[in-house]
C-alpha cells in the first residue's frame, strides 16, 4: 500500500529535521515542505495540505519554545496531532447496537467494492453475534444481485433481493420491512453504484434514503481514488446524510491519500477499511494507531489486540503454565508459529511496532541493492533478531554470493512444466560451471566430468520427476 510511502517520507523528513544541530524556521520549512509533497503525491487534497503546513507553522513557534525543550518531539507531535485532525472529524458516528434493529445504508462509485463490503461488514458482526440481514436495492447492475446473493449465501447470512422488480425503491422498503419483522438488529441496503454526474441515479439514491430512513448511511470509496476523492465524496454528502466512510482495497498500489481528502468532504470518520478481497479482510479503522503506524511510532495497543485474536484467550493461560514449567514442547513450538502465521502479513504487524513503517520491509526484502543495508539498517536487525551485527553482516555476504551467481544465469530461459529437455539446453555446463564453486568442480572432473553429469541428468526419469516432469 503506497500510503505506506507516504508515512516513510514523512518519518524520513522528520528524521532529516532530527538530524540538524540547529532546527531553525529554515530546517522547519525544508521539513514542512518535503511533508507537503509527500501528502499531495499521495493524493490528498491541496487545501488540506496547505492548511496543515499553515497550522503546524502556527503550533510551532520557534522562538516560543523554550532552550532545553525537545524540539524534535514537539514538532513530530504536532504533524501527529494534524494528520490525526485531517482523519477525525471531531463526533464519532452512529454506532448500531446489538440487539436493537438499525438500518445501515451503503453508498459510493461504480466498482468501489460497495457489495463485497456490505457482506464484510454483515460477517463482522455475525462474527460478534449481531443478527445481520442483506437487502440488494441495486437494480442497475446486472448481476448485482447473484453477486449479494452468492456472498450472503456463502457467509450465511439472510438476504433480500429481485430479478424481477426494477424499482430499488420498493425493494428496499419490502426487505427492510421483512427482516424488522425477523427481528434482524442490523440491515444492510446495498444500492447501485454511481457516479457524480448521474443525477437520475443520484435522485435514486436519495428515494431510497427516504423510504428506508436509515440510520447510518456508509460511503465507500476506493483508495485509489485519487484527487477525485473530495469532490465525488461532497456529491455523495450533498444528497444522502453520510454519517461513515469505509475505505477498501487498501491492500493494493492506491496512493491512498484520497481516503484522507474523503474524511474531511463529509465530515465523518472512516470506520473501516477493506484489506482484500476476501470476506475477512476487513479492519476497524482507528485513527490514531493508523497515524501511529503511519509515521513509524508503532501501535501497541494493535499489536497486543492481535496477538490476543490469534492465541485464543482460553488457551493463554494452559501455554503461559506449561512453558513456566519448562515444558516447551514441538508441539507448541508447531502451534506458536501456526499463530504467527496467522497474524498476517509480516510488514502489517511489524508496523505495530515503534520504528517500523511497514515500507520499510517491503523495501529492504525486495531489493536487489546490497548497499541499501548499511550499518544502522544492520544494527537494527542485529537488535531486533537478537544476533550480533558480526551475524547479520555474514548473512549479507552469503546474499551477495548468491546475488553474484544469480546474475550470471540472467538470461536463462525457465522452462514450462514438461519441458525439460530446454532446461538442459538452457542450463548447459557453461551456466553451471560459472555457478558451481570451484572446489565442486574439481571434484566432478571439470568440464569434461560435468558435461557427462548433465547428459546424465538430462535422461535420468527420476531425476526429471524430481525436476518437474519430463517431455513425454
Ligand atoms: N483487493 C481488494 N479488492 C476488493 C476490496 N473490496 C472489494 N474488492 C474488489 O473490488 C471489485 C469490485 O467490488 P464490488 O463489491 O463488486 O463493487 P461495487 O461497488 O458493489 O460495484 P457496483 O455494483 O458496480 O457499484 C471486486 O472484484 C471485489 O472483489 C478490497 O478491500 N481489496
Amino acid at each position: 500500500m503506497v500510503l505506506a510511502q507516504l508515512g516513510g517520507s514523512i518519518s524520513r523528513a522528520i528524521q532529516q529535521m532530527s538530524n540538524a544541530t540547529i532546527i531553525d524556521e529554515k530546517v522547519l520549512n525544508e521539513c514542512l515542505n518535503e511533508i507537503t509533497r509527500a501528502l499531495l503525491q499521495s493524493d490528498v487534497q491541496f487545501k488540506l495540505v496547505r492548511d496543515m503546513q499553515t497550522n503546524i507553522k502556527k503550533i510551532v513557534n520557534l522562538e516560543d519554545l523554550a532552550a532545553g525543550h525537545n524540539k524534535r518531539k514537539i514538532i513530530q507531535q504536532a504533524i501527529f496531532n494534524e494528520l490525526c485532525k485531517m482523519l477525525d472529524p471531531g463526533k464519532p458516528s452512529f454506532t448500531p447496537k446489538k440487539g436493537k434493529t438499525s438500518v445501515v445504508m451503503f453508498v459510493g462509485l461504480q466498482g468501489s467494492g460497495k457489495t463485497t463490503t456490505c457482506t464484510k461488514y454483515a460477517y463482522y458482526h455475525q462474527k460478534k453475534g449481531w443478527k445481520p440481514a442483506l437487502v440488494c436495492a441495486d437494480t442497475f447492475r446486472a448481476g448485482a444481485f447473484d453477486q449479494l446473493k452468492q456472498n450472503a449465501t456463502k457467509a450465511k447470512i439472510p438476504f433480500y433481493g429481485s430479478y424481477m422488480e426494477s424499482d430499488p425503491v420498493k425493494i428496499a422498503m419490502e426487505g427492510v420491512e421483512r427482516f424488522k419483522k425477523e427481528n434482524c438488529d442490523l440491515i444492510i441496503v446495498d444500492t447501485s453504484g454511481r457516479h457524480k454526474q448521474e443525477a437520475a441515479l443520484f435522485e435514486e439514491m436519495r428515494q431510497v434514503s427516504e423510504a428506508t430512513k436509515p440510520d447510518l448511511v456508509v460511503f465507500v470509496m476506493d483508495s485509489s481514488i485519487g484527487q477525485a476523492a473530495f469532490d465525488q465524496a461532497h456529491a455523495f454528502k450533498q444528497s444522502v446524510a453520510v454519517g461513515a466512510v469505509i475505505v477498501t482495497k487498501m491492500d493494493g498500489h492506491a496512493k491512498g491519500g484520497g481516503a484522507l481528502s474523503a474524511v474531511a468532504a463529509t465530515k465523518s470518520p472512516v470506520i473501516f477499511i477493506g484489506t482484500g478481497e476476501h470476506m475477512d479482510e476487513f479492519e476497524v479503522f482507528d485513527v490514531k494507531p493508523f497515524v501511529s503506524r503511519l509515521l513509524g511510532m508503532g501501535d501497541w495497543s494493535g499489536f497486543m489486540d492481535k496477538i490476543h485474536e490469534v492465541v485464543p484467550m482460553d488457551q493463554q493461560p494452559e501455554l503461559l503454565q506449561k512453558l513456566s514449567e519448562g515444558n516447551f514442547t514441538l508441539r507448541i513450538m508447531y502451534e506458536q508459529f501456526q499463530n504467527i502465521l496467522k497474524m498476517g502479513p509480516i510488514g502489517q504487524v511489524f508496523s505495530m511496532l515503534p520504528g517500523f513503517s511497514s515500507e520499510l520491509m517491503p523495501k529492504e526484502l525486495d531489493s536487489s541493492n546490497p548497499k541499501l543495508m548499511n550499518e544502522s539498517r544492520m544494527m537494527r536487525i542485529a537488535r531486533g533478531s537478537g544476533r550480533h551485527i558480526r551475524e547479520v553482516m555474514e548473512m549479507m555476504e552469503e546474499y551477495k554470493r548468491l546475488a553474484k551467481i544469480w546474475s550470471k544465469m540472467k538470461g536463462l530461459k525457465i522452462p514450462k512444466k514438461g519441458e525439460m529437455s530446454a532446461l538442459s539446453r538452457n542450463m548447459n555446463a557453461q551456466h553451471m560451471s560459472k555457478v558451481l564453486p570451484p572446489q565442486m568442480l574439481k571434484q566432478i572432473g571439470g568440464m569434461g566430468g560435468l558435461q557427462n553429469l548433465m547428459k546424465q541428468m538430462g535422461s535420468s526419469k527420476d531425476m526429471m520427476g524430481m525436476l518437474g516432469g519430463g517431455d513425454k
